[in-house]
């Protein structure tokens, strides 16, 4: 029997997943709190982890190892670095990388540590349901690289030497830590982000603008990949 978790780093990500569910059961656990829901006889915890890597990694163990979550989806926004995303477009991630992981002094790649790999492949049969959603819905989908890193990124020259060194589609601070814990932990996971800002010099006032809005398409679309799970 699959248990779900649903994972976002933001509240603004996760709040518009919560108001589809009634009966919520709030559990406080390491500083923070998960949310344990029924949906149509599945068992869903819900949770935002709080931004970047470190508390992503933690939120989405404490969601497998805890809560016995056996599939994790990730809802939430993400800068644009493909120019064919535009905001409020959505991305599902087909494999991640940590774009500020750098031990290329010691010779290795950009996001590379040994006993690691640079790219970490999510799970197709999850992005097979997701992709069918979209078409069944008239919803333009990319799927495509998501880089991660503890920055918020803002600047032409840190976006484009992201896009040189990984040929990234978009670029978040959690995805990739999530794929390091599930492929670690064998669980099934899916990463999708609906663009808020293109990661430039503009990305602050664009994500504050459409944070909400994009976190909204973001949810609205998950919530459709729930009901065929
Ligand atoms: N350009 C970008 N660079 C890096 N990440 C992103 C994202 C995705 N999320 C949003 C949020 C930005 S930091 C934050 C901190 N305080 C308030 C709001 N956001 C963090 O959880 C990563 C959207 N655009 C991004």
């Amino acid at each position: 029997m699959t248990k779900l978790a649903i994972m976002g780093a933001m509240e603004e990500e996760i709040e518009p997943l919560l108001s589809y569910f009634e009966n919520v059961n709030t559990v406080e656990f390491a500083n923070n709190k998960y949310y344990e829901v029924n949906y149509d006889g599945l068992e869903i915890v819900i949770a935002y982890s709080k931004i970047g890597k470190v508390f992503a990694s933690l939120t989405a163990a404490t969601m497998i190892e805890k809560f016995g979550c056996d599939t994790l989806l990730f809802s939430g926004v993400a800068g644009g670095i493909n120019p064919e995303l535009k905001i409020g477009d959505l991305i599902i991630a087909d494999k991640l990388c940590q774009h500020d992981l750098d031990i290329t002094a010691f010779g290795h790649p950009n996001g590379y540590v040994p006993g690691g790999k640079v790219f970490i492949q999510t799970s197709e049969e999850l992005r097979t349901i997701a992709k069918k959603v979209a078409l069944e819905n008239n919803l333009k989908v990319i799927e495509g690289t998501i880089a991660t890193g503890d920055q918020f990124v803002h600047s032409t020259e840190r976006k484009e030497f992201i896009q040189k060194t990984f040929d990234a589609d978009a670029l978040e601070m959690e995805g990739a830590s999530v794929a390091v814990v599930c492929d670690a932990l064998n669980i099934p996971y899916f990463i999708l982000r609906a663009i808020s800002d293109t990661a430039d010099m503009d990305a602050g006032f664009d994500f504050d603008e459409f944070l909400k809005s994009s976190a909204k398409n973001s949810a609205d679309y998950l919530i459709k990949i729930v009901k065929e799970l």
